[in-house]
């Protein structure tokens, strides 16, 4: 799918000034952003996923435009199909695993009292092997099935991509591994597109196809194409 992102904003906190300058452009499925902590990362996700509105500049995913200051187009995250899974998860503690994956769908009559009666719900319930924790509460589970739920919750929107911030740095070594094997095989199964943000080099060898360097807010490296054959 191709990605495309020419942004420019200046953030500005007391003394402290940071500018993001971000010129990428992929037709890859499997995105790796790495590079030191504070280069703007994060910044560069949220501007895809409509969460910082850049200064100037255009965004576009697969043929549709995103941002474009030019043309004064700037998508709410809502209308993005852009799924953006935070480090910490961020499920809702009060709502059961089922609630919690049904809660995009919430709307008009579906009645969130039996999410798990939803298709789409079921199906991605046991896609992750969650059904038997469908009634849990997030703090009932491990941090793996945590992740998975969080996982779930945004693959059940259907999105055109995943947004994945550092989403194995919580875990203990033993299981992110296993995580981030999950997340490799379930990227083979479904052809969803990701953008993966890593400080880890065994996460850019297993989920990067392109790798971009990001340093003090540009891109430092063209484009490397990592090959698995
Ligand atoms: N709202 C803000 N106002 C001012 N500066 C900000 C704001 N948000 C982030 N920054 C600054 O922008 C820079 C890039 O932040 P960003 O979160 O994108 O870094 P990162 O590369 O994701 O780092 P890490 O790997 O530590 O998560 C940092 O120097 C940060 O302090």
């Amino acid at each position: 799918m191709t990605i495309e992102i020419n942004i420019r904003k200046h953030l500005q906190a007391e003394e402290r000034g940071f500018n993001l300058d971000i010129a990428l452009h992929t037709d890859s499925n499997r995105v790796v952003l790495y590079g030191p902590s504070g280069a703007g990362k994060s910044l560069t996700l949220q501007a895809l996923a409509g969460l910082l509105p850049p200064d100037e500049g255009l965004i576009r995913l697969k043929q549709n435009t995103l941002f474009d200051s030019a043309a004064g187009i700037c998508l709410p995250p809502q209308q993005r199909k852009v799924a953006y899974l935070f480090q910490d998860y961020a499920l809702f503690p009060h709502l059961t695993v089922a609630q919690n994956v049904a809660f995009g769908l919430r709307k008009g009559c579906f009645n969130m009292r039996r999410p798990q009666q939803h298709p789409a719900v079921q199906k991605w319930l046991a896609s992750f092997e969650l059904s038997a924790t469908a009634n849990s509460y997030p703090h009932q589970l491990s941090g793996g099935q945590r992740q998975r739920v969080a996982l779930a919750r945004a693959l059940v929107l259907e999105p055109d991509i995943l947004l994945l911030d550092e989403p194995f740095s919580a875990l203990d070594l033993g299981l992110r591994e296993r995580m981030r094997r999950e997340l490799f095989e379930l990227q083979q199964r479904l052809d969803v597109p990701m953008m993966v943000i890593t400080h880890d080099p065994a996460d850019l060898a297993l989920l990067g196809d392109a790798i971009f360097e990001i340093r003090d807010g540009m891109i430092a490296t063209p484009e490397k194409i990592h090959s698995r054959i």
